[in-house]
């Protein structure tokens, strides 16, 4: 689908390319909310056709009116096409540079991967989705910074609930929150770090269960009761075990089925190996 940029519509005034002489460079310009079908690579070896929401964008001079928006459409437009994981976030960026004359690129892809999940007991299997973020910045002749962020929910049940009551405890659905950064070169797979993440609840959640699936859960999450905070904190251990893992960003958020508001915790940590 590559297609020729230069030399077209010659008579057409180029308006983009004319001077500017407030003297600001531009950090970032580019197209955001792009919605584009997009190739995730899977961990099988295969990959999974999402719809992918982008933002590109790429520095400007000072003395440039404007970018070529055409351009960045062209370049996802062939990448939408290809299989995409870290390597060609970087490919990506390095297209987008050499065909926008730029400096410095960014991408951030945002979409939903499905995961089968195997039901706990009668093993009946279902699609979960995850919110996944894919989110890359590079400079001529540096590395490039890759972040990937995923959104995993999951199921809590109050401790403080089940020690004061007679009977029950408080439990409800959260979800966690993390974005990291590995060493260069370094990847890990999606599926990797959702199953990392779910296992840290008081019990995963499922979108196909049957009865005996049900009173698993109930049960699992009953043997097993954690506090925002619990969630968190096993969380980081958990990251801190991932060798590539240099920094992360962690949040949980248990949205509260005895409150209207949710309890919530944050931690951020550059990992020192
Ligand atoms: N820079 C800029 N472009 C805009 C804006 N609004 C619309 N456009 C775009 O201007 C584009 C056309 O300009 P270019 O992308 O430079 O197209 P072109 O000159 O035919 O293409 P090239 O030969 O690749 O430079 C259209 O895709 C419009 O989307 C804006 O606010 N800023």
């Amino acid at each position: 689908m590559k297609q020729m940029t230069q030399g077209r519509n010659s008579n057409i005034k180029d308006v983009q390319n004319s001077w500017d002489e407030r003297g600001i460079a531009i950090q970032k310009v580019g197209v955001s909310d792009v919605h584009l079908p997009f190739l995730i690579k899977t961990k099988a070896g295969s990959f999974q056709s999402v719809l992918a929401k982008i933002k590109l964008t790429v520095d400007l001079p000072q003395e440039f009116k404007g970018t070529h928006m055409s351009r960045f459409i062209e370049i996802l437009s062939d990448w939408s096409q290809k299989p995409v994981s870290y390597r060609e976030i970087e490919n990506i960026l390095t297209d987008t540079i050499d065909r926008l004359h730029a400096k410095r690129a960014h991408i951030d892809i945002n979409f939903k991967y499905f995961i089968e999940k195997t039901a706990p007991v009668s093993g009946f299997k279902s699609m979960l989705d995850y919110d996944c973020m894919f989110s890359g910045s590079l400079a001529r002749g540096e590395h490039l910074d890759f972040m990937f962020g995923i959104i995993v929910p999951f199921t809590s049940l109050c401790p403080c609930s089940k020690e004061i009551s007679r009977y029950g405890a408080h439990n409800q659905r959260g979800i966690m929150r993390v974005k990291i950064k590995q060493q260069p070169g370094r990847f890990i797979w999606i599926e990797d770090l959702a199953e990392l993440m779910e296992c840290q609840g008081s019990c995963q959640v499922y979108p196909l269960l049957k009865r005996e699936d049900e009173k698993y859960v109930t049960e699992k999450a009953y043997e097993n009761p954690k506090f925002v905070e619990d969630v968190l904190r096993d969380l980081v251990l958990a990251l801190r075990q991932v060798d590539s893992v240099q920094w992360f960003e962690v949040e949980c958020e248990n949205y509260e089925s005895i409150h209207n508001h949710s309890a919530y915790a944050a931690h951020i940590e550059t990992v020192d190996r």
